[in-house]
C-alpha cells in the first residue's frame, strides 16, 4: 500500500529505516549516471541551468510521471526519476519539478528530477489515528501544490457521514487549501441535513445528480488543481469519469509507463478537458483511490481547531491550555454551545477527532466508517 510516493515527510525516528532504502535510490542513480561533465561552471550559472520545467501528475514505484510545461493534451508525458541531488525531499503528485537528461517522452527514455519547487500547499494524512505505533505516526503528502479540496459525499446510499467530511475539513484547513463540499447522488436524497450541519461554515457546495451537467463545478475547478476524496461507493469514480472522459485512457498510459501495471493506489492527477468557448485553464483534478480516510495525528490540537471555525471563537474564553475535551470543566465550548451559538454536533464531532488523535478508541463506525454495502 504505501508507494513510494506515499512513504514521504517521515518523523526523524523513521529516518533511520529509510535511509537504506534511499541508498538503492542513489546507487540506481549512479547507474544512469552519465560521466562526469567536463563542461565548465561558472559560479552564477545555476546548475542544471537547461533543465524543463514539469508537473508530476503520477508516482508509481520510483518512476514520476510528469507533464512539462507548457505541453498540450496530445503532447507524451515524460518518465522520470528521482536524481540523487534531491537527497531526502520526497516527490509528490503535484509537485514542480525541473527535469535534465531524456525529457522526449519516447517509449523507454528516463528523465531526472533534479529540483523541486517550494510547495504552495501540503495536502497530509497520517496512516492511522494511532500514536502509538509506527504506522500510526507514519505521515504521508498526499499531494502538493493543490488549491481545492473536492470532499465528494453521496446523499444517499451511502448517506453522508459528517464526521468523515469534518475530518476533511480539518485536512483541508491545515493544508491551506480550500474545501469544496461535493454532494452526489442528489436524485436519491436532499441536500438540506448536511447543509444545516454547516451552515456556520459557509462551505462552498455543489450538487451532483446524474442527469445534470456539470458547469458549476467545472467553473469552480478551472484553473486549479483539485484534489478528490471520498468514501467508497459515494460515485467519485463516476464522476471522475464524467468530468474526463479520457480518465480511463490517461490512467491506461500511466500503468504503461510504470512499469505495465495499473495496481497503484496513490494519487494521479488528471487533465480536465478544455472548456468550450473560452481558452482558460480548465485545471487539473488529482484522483485519490487510496486515500479513503484522513488520519489527523499530524494536526495539532489547535489546528485540528482550524477545521471548526464556528468554534474557534469560543476557546478565547478557554482557560490557558485548555484541552477543550469533555472533562474539562471550564472549557468555554460547551457554553458557547449551550448559547446556541455553534450546533453541539460539531462541537462533538471536534471532540471525538481529538480523541481518536490522542489514540483513544473512538466508535469507529461513527467518525471514521469503513466499508459500506
Ligand atoms: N443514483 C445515483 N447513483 C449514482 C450517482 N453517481 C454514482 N452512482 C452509482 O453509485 C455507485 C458507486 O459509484 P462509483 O462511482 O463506483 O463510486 P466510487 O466512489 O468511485 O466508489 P469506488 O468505486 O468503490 O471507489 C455506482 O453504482 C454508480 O452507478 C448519482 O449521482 N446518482
Ligand atoms: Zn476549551
Amino acid at each position: 500500500m504505501v508507494g513510494d510516493g506515499d512513504r514521504q515527510e517521515l518523523t526523524d525516528d523513521e529516518g533511520a529505516d529509510l535511509a537504506t532504502r534511499r541508498r538503492e535510490y542513489d546507487e540506481e542513480d549512479v547507474r544512469v549516471r552519465p560521466g562526469k561533465s567536463s563542461r565548465p561552471r561558472t559560479r552564477t550559472r545555476p546548475r542544471h541551468a537547461d533543465a524543463r520545467d514539469g508537473f508530476v501528475i503520477a508516482v508509481d514505484r520510483g518512476r514520476y510521471t510528469c507533464v512539462l510545461t507548457g505541453a498540450v493534451p496530445d503532447d507524451p508525458t515524460v518518465t522520470a526519476m528521482r536524481a540523487r541531488e534531491l537527497g531526502r525531499k520526497s516527490v509528490v503528485v503535484g509537485d514542480r519539478v525541473a527535469l535534465v537528461g531524456d525529457t522526449s517522452g519516447a517509449a523507454g527514455a528516463l528523465a531526472r528530477i533534479v529540483r523541486i519547487a517550494p510547495r504552495h500547499s501540503v495536502l497530509r494524512r497520517t496512516a492511522e489515528d494511532d500514536a502509538s505505533t509506527a504506522e500510526g505516526r507514519l505521515e504521508r503528502v498526499v499531494v502538493a501544490n493543490a488549491d481545492q479540496l473536492v470532499i465528494v459525499s453521496a446523499l444517499a446510499d451511502p448517506p453522508p457521514r459528517t464526521g468523515f467530511i469534518d475530518r476533511c475539513l480539518v485536512a483541508a484547513y491545515d493544508a491551506d487549501i480550500e474545501p469544496l463540499l461535493c454532494l452526489t447522488k442528489a436524485d436519491l436524497a436532499g441536500p438540506e441535513k448536511v447543509l444545516d450541519y454547516y451552515t456556520e461554515l459557509e462551505l462552498p457546495y455543489v450538487l451532483i445528480r446524474p442527469d445534470s451537467p456539470l458547469d458549476a463545478l467545472r467553473s469552480l475547478l478551472a484553473g486549479r488543481v483539485s484534489v478528490l476524496v471520498g468514501h467508497s461507493g459515494v460515485g467519485k469514480s463516476t464522476l471522475v469519469n464524467r468530468l474526463v472522459p479520457e480518465a480511463d485512457r490517461a490512467v491506461g498510459t500511466v500503468s504503461a509507463i510504470g512499469r505495465g501495471r495499473h495496481t497503484s493506489t496513490s494519487a494521479v492527477a488528471l487533465r480536465l478537458p478544455a472548456l468550450p468557448g473560452t481558452p482558460d485553464d480548465p485545471g487539473w483534478i488529482v484522483d485519490t483511490p487510496g486515500v479513503r480516510s484522513f488520519g489527523l495525528a499530524h494536526v495539532s490540537a489547535e489546528s485540528l481547531l482550524h477545521g471548526f471555525p464556528d468554534l474557534v471563537e469560543a476557546t478565547v474564553d478557554c482557560p490557558a491550555n485548555c484541552p477543550h475535551t469533555a472533562d474539562e470543566a471550564d472549557c468555554a465550548l460547551d457554553a458557547w454551545v449551550a448559547q446556541g451559538r455553534a450546533d453541539p454536533r460539531r462541537l462533538a464531532s471536534y471532540r471525538r477527532l481529538l480523541a481518536s488523535r490522542a489514540g483513544d478508541l473512538e466508535p469507529r463506525g461513527e467518525a471514521e466508517p469503513r466499508g459500506h454495502p
